[in-house]
């Protein structure tokens, strides 16, 4: 006869316990929801997660506990536990038999839009993003420990330049909202009010995420508007059968690892946000990453590229240095016709050439750079068909696993492994007549990460990007230079220092709120030529209606004005500045996100001039 607590949980004495008789004397305790998770388990070949299970009343809440991780990791998977571990089985033994996921694809370089920063074809770009963009809704991926980066905080704090402090997120907020603002200048009322943020974070970032926007009032947002989807870490597995792997110091609890930023699309889909945008008429979701402080400068233009081109799919991208950690835009084509344009990760793409007739594998070609544009991970996706797609697949990502084997066997693994995603792998499983390009920036416009730690980086090969907070930083001086210098005004040509180990340009610290300019047409507007600004220089423009008219500055110069004060800057203004000192980054009595650029700033003299009335100044010493 059954017991009572098999007749509740709906269980007779069945093949399934009778299989595992550790869980069948423990069924007292559990719900029936517990058990039939239990269930699932043993169908799927996991026995061994309860055969150290004792006697009923021994660790009874851990059993509980096992069984809600259990339940956590089958309702934050599409398709759940099952699903999981049967994608599992099929991976591992596609790694096991050595399987090339793109075998029957021959590589080749596609075409797409190749982009020239400031011509007219550029402009006229920038305006229609900068019209469509109040459509659009915008997905950070921030659940990334940033473990090559080694920095303790999470990397949206981190300034994304030490002139005026603002960390990324601080950045991206006020980008958003100045293109938000911009937008619905240009829609004359027929526009979104509010363009929506989501920030996906981790169980490694998430509290102090949330700390960050409560402590800084949400940098200027509506706290409504930025949601912030959790992703879960998924279950590690310890071989080729798909086994769960049990903690080593804790035998009720699985092992989990992160399943990568592919993740963002089933949370995107599960928590409704996609059908509430569609209701509310947006049209584009925009995906970027946490430490790219020029992105921003790329966005007008992609998403005019988007709008122009009704692309479904566009992806951003700059031109790429073979072997840059970076994947590559690539034309497949199939064996049996079929071709797709997709990103193949950089661990990927040279073994992919190689077998394909390519001997050199992954190199640069007479440009200098390699044939395959890089891929920076900003993607534009049409909301509607991206809706339609992710109905079908419940946002559910082209998977892969990278266990590390002990021999060649392939039996056993060196440490447990799991499934990973990509989020550029969305368009793998796309029909092919959806419209999918991508678009190629100058990098010195549009990419410039945080990714390495000193050490890293200074091994980095001379003439491939650091991808440090040492290059990030410099890289937003060098871009303001140059799109000042392309405006007429003359910008001194930049010193070259090494820093940390690594020599880089140190162009004038420019820097702007992203309110005073998002487009090139902007920064036309705000300055006439015959101004020129020093090497040693610093400039920091807080505000929006700021104008450059014959100035001519040696020295650092700080304008704070409200929107309603019209500033002209102009004159002869010199002073010592503010100077950049060399700082070692294991220098530990300094704070890591300054040491880890290798340098700070010695603010001596400034000319700081603030305007907090509506009205016409002259700015001038
Ligand atoms: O589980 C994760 C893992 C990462 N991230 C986030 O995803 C973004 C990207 O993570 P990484 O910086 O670690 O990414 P990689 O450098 O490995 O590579 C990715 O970014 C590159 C450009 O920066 C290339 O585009 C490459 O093809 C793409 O996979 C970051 O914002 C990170 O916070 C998550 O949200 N969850």
């Amino acid at each position: 006869m059954a017991s009572t607590a098999e007749k509740l949980s709906g269980l007779s004495i069945s093949d399934d316990c009778a299989s595992c008789p550790n869980l069948q004397k423990n069924l007292g305790i559990l719900s029936p929801d517990e058990v039939e998770l239990a269930k699932t388990l043993l169908h799927e070949g996991q026995s061994h997660l309860f055969d150290h299970w004792p006697d009923l009343g021994v660790d009874d809440d851990k059993k509980k506990g096992f069984l809600k991780q259990v339940a956590l990791l089958n309702s934050s998977y599409p398709g759940g536990l099952v699903q999981y571990i049967q994608n599992a089985r099929k991976l591992l033994a596609d790694s096991k038999a050595g399987k090339n996921p793109y075998d029957g694809f021959t590589p080749s370089v596609p075409s797409g839009e190749v982009l020239t920063f400031g011509d007219d074809s550029f402009t006229m770009l920038e305006d229609a993003g900068v019209r469509e963009v109040h459509k659009a809704a915008f997905v950070l991926v921030a659940g990334g420990l940033g473990e090559r980066l080694g920095y303790k905080g999470i990397k949206l704090a981190l300034p994304s330049e030490i002139t005026t402090g603002r960390c990324f997120l601080q950045h991206y907020i006020e980008s958003i909202l100045a293109l938000q603002e911009a937008s619905c200048r240009l829609a004359q009322g027929q526009c979104q009010a509010e363009i929506p943020l989501v920030i996906m974070t981790s169980d490694d970032t998430h509290a102090p995420t949330v700390k960050l926007l409560e402590s800084n009032s949400h940098f200027g947002m509506k706290p409504s508007q930025v949601k912030l989807l959790k992703q879960e870490k998924v279950a590690c597995l310890d071989d080729n059968d798909a086994r769960l792997a049990l903690d080593l110091n804790d035998k009720y609890k699985i092992q989990t690892k992160p399943h990568g930023h592919g993740d963002v699309h089933a949370l995107l889909y599960s928590s409704g946000l996609l059908n509430e945008w569609q209701n509310a008429g947006r049209k584009w979701v925009l995906f970027f990453q946490d430490t790219n402080g020029l992105l921003f400068k790329a966005i007008p233009a992609a998403l005019g590229v988007s709008s122009t081109k009704g692309y479904h799919v566009n992806s951003l991208a700059v031109p790429r240095k073979a072997k840059e950690a970076i994947g590559g835009i690539t034309k497949l084509t199939h064996t049996d016709g079929r071709t797709m344009v997709i990103n193949v990760e950089y661990n990927q793409l040279d073994p992919l050439l190689r077998a394909t007739g390519h001997a050199d594998g992954d190199v640069n070609c007479e440009t200098g750079f390699s044939p395959f544009p890089g891929n920076i991970n900003q993607l534009i996706l049409e909301l509607g068909p991206y809706t339609e797609e992710l109905t079908k697949t419940r946002g559910a990502i082209a998977e892969f696993v990278n266990p590390k084997y002990k021999d060649s066997s392939k039996t056993a693994f060196k440490s447990s492994t799991r499934l990973e995603c990509m989020m550029q792998d969305y368009p793998k499983t796309l029909a092919p007549s959806a419209k999918v390009g991508f678009t190629v920036i100058d990098t010195w416009l549009g990419y410039a990460p945080v990714k390495n730690n000193p050490e890293e980086a200074a091994k980095v090969p001379k003439g491939n990007p650091y991808h440090s907070a040492t290059s990030g930083e410099m890289a937003i001086y060098r871009a303001n230079s140059l799109i000042l210098r392309k405006a007429g005004i003359q910008i001194a040509d930049p010193m070259i220092d090494a820093f940390n180990g690594q020599e880089v340009e140190v162009w004038p610290r420019i820097t702007w709120s992203p309110k005073w300019a998002l487009t090139y047409a902007d920064v036309k507007r705000k300055v006439s030529e015959g101004s020129s600004i020093s090497q040693k220089s610093t400039m920091v423009i807080n505000g929006q209606n700021v104008f450059l008219d014959g100035l001519s500055l040696d020295g650092t110069l700080v304008v704070n004005a409200v929107d309603e004060a019209e500033v002209k800057v102009t004159g002869r203004i010199q002073n010592n500045g503010w100077a950049l000192k060399h700082v070692d980054y294991k220098d530990s009595s300094i704070p890591e996100e300054i040491r880890i650029r290798g340098f700070k700033i010695d603010k001596v003299e400034q000319l700081e001039m603030s305007y907090s009335e509506p009205g016409k100044f002259c700015c001038s010493s």
